[in-house]
């Protein structure tokens, strides 16, 4: 998918994330994160598109979605014990993430 679409999947589910009170649901969302994120890897936000592959500013891009992949994977092993409320809490976390590289790349 093109790297808009992946975010308004990124976007999408972790709304439902944040509202559901089922640890399935919560997982499942958390699970289409994870996916919309690594193939969002593979994009080139606007902003880059004269910049090579390679360069700094690409390399920072991917690295803020590995941030994020890192992020959810640590709450997805809270709701995974049971911890959901925990796991919540964490993903409330993943709006600096995104606002720290929205600033930067967006
Ligand atoms: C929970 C985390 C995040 C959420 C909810 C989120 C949400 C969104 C949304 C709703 C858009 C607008 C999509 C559209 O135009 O249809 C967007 C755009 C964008 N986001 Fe994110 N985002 C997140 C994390 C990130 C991260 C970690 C990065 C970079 C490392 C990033 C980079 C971008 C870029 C570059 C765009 C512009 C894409 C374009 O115009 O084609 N986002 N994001």
């Amino acid at each position: 998918a093109d790297l808009d679409e992946n975010m308004d999947i990124i976007a999408g589910n972790y709304k439902t994330a944040l509202k559901t009170d089922s640890a399935d649901s919560f997982k499942q969302s958390l699970q289409n994160m994870r996916a919309a994120a690594q193939d969002a890897k593979q994009g080139t936000p606007p902003k880059l598109e004269d910049k090579a592959p390679d360069s700094p500013e690409m390399k920072g891009f991917r690295h803020g979605l590995d941030t994020l992949i890192g992020q959810i994977d640590a709450s997805l092993a809270l709701a995974s014990q049971g911890k959901l409320a925990e796991a919540k809490k964490q993903a409330e976390a993943f709006k600096t993430t995104r606002d720290s590289y929205h600033q930067k790349y967006r």
